[in-house]
């Protein structure tokens, strides 16, 4: 992604080899800071207190922690603790636990001193895998939207409105996104796509960072209040909706961002199809049901009765929008049935969601 002319990764490795650094993503869209990593708790605040989030990032950002943690202690009982403490950050995004593993099982079998080396290293790999299957799911879901492009073009339309829900964008992975992969890929082939943004009450991913990043990228986009879809798609004004998911079962249910499942019941009363972009990593395959087994996370309620956003003075402030003394309660997920899903786009395919379908796609998990 270039953001005034240049090139940035969301993650990437300190001049110094040592810290890792990350941009402040609670700081956008108003404020874009760079923040370096130089702890075990460094990551473990980022994670939790989402200064990195997105499923894949907060893989990749787990990664690196891992690797940060072996500066401090590279033995057995060091790398375990690492992993307790940075598995404990975030309930629902699979990733976490998928990047964990993965350098567990990088590091375990090495002797003690070569571990540090070792982390990086994987670490490195880790953000890279992210970025290349990132771009090909892109791929894939960029051919959806050409289809329907060449359809509403004969019939006289103008342009693909496509909605998205959350941030599932280069901000939320190491580069590319998810949801959005498709998005940048169209619009750099020249068709002509418009997004329209759910805001995502109550941390406003939507308006504050999928808003942000469209804007960077120069792509036409509307934000809408959380309860706009339904409507637009009554009338016509949405081709399709792609949503990212933090954990997708074996059997295909989707679990992603609160709200995420009024919008596909909306698209499927409207006969809109209903994308889900994941890369591998986000498939679950311990989970078959969705509903009944993925922990939602809850986060404060205080992200729920208060708001940031910027003065007229061009300060940030976070002021208050309930009444003082009213409980508020801040689900952070909720599970979409794979029933209300018309395909999953991955780096290997796009495949409707359903275990055989899954297991197709990829027999050696399945
Ligand atoms: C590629 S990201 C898919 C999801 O991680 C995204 O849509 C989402 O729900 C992010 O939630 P967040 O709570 O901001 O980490």
């Amino acid at each position: 992604m270039r953001i005034d002319g240049v090139s940035y990764r969301t993650i990437w490795l300190a001049s110094d080899g040592i810290g890792v650094e990350i941009i402040d993503q609670t700081r956008l869209p108003h404020d874009f800071v760079v923040l370096t990593l130089r702890s075990l708790a460094d990551a473990e605040t980022a994670i939790r207190d989402m200064w990195v989030r997105g499923a894949p990032l907060i893989g990749a950002a787990a990664a690196y922690g891992m690797a940060l943690a072996t500066r401090e202690d590279a033995t057995d009982a060091g790398l375990a603790a690492a992993y307790a403490r940075l598995h404990a950050t975030r309930p629902t995004a699979i990733n976490l636990k998928w990047a964990l593993d993965e350098m567990i099982a990088a590091l375990s079998p090495l002797p003690v001193a070569d571990r540090i080396a070792a982390a990086y290293a994987r670490a490195a790999e880790i953000c890279d895998e992210d970025a290349a299957m990132n771009s090909a799911l892109g791929d894939n879901g960029c051919r959806i939207i050409a289809d329907l492009w060449a359809k509403k073009q004969a019939a006289g339309g103008e342009r693909i409105n496509l909605l998205t829900h959350c941030n599932a964008g280069w901000l939320a992975t190491v580069d590319w996104g998810t949801a959005l992969a498709p998005v940048y890929k169209a619009f750099n082939a020249g068709i002509p796509i418009h997004v329209w943004v759910d805001e995502t009450r109550p941390r406003n991913q939507g308006a504050s960072l999928t808003a942000r990043e469209l804007n960077w990228h120069g792509v036409p986009h509307t934000v809408i209040a959380d309860n706009t879809g339904g409507h637009l798609m009554q009338h016509g004004l949405v081709d399709l909706v792609i949503v990212g998911t933090d954990r997708t079962t074996r059997n295909g249910d989707v679990c992603n961002k609160i709200g995420t499942y009024l919008k596909a019941l909306a698209a499927k009363d409207n006969n809109v199809p209903f994308y889900v972009g994941l890369p591998s990593p986000t498939i679950d395959w311990t989970v078959a049901d969705g509903v009944k087994e993925i922990p939602i996370e809850q986060r404060s309620a205080r992200e729920q009765t208060h708001i940031f956003g910027k003065t007229e003075a061009g300060t940030v402030t976070e002021v208050q929008v309930t009444p003082d003394g009213s409980p508020a309660v801040n689900y952070g997920f909720d599970v979409t049935p794979a029933r209300l899903i018309t395909g999953l786009i991955t780096e290997r395919g796009v495949c409707p969601a359903s275990p055989e379908e899954l297991k197709a796609l990829f027999p050696e998990r399945g």
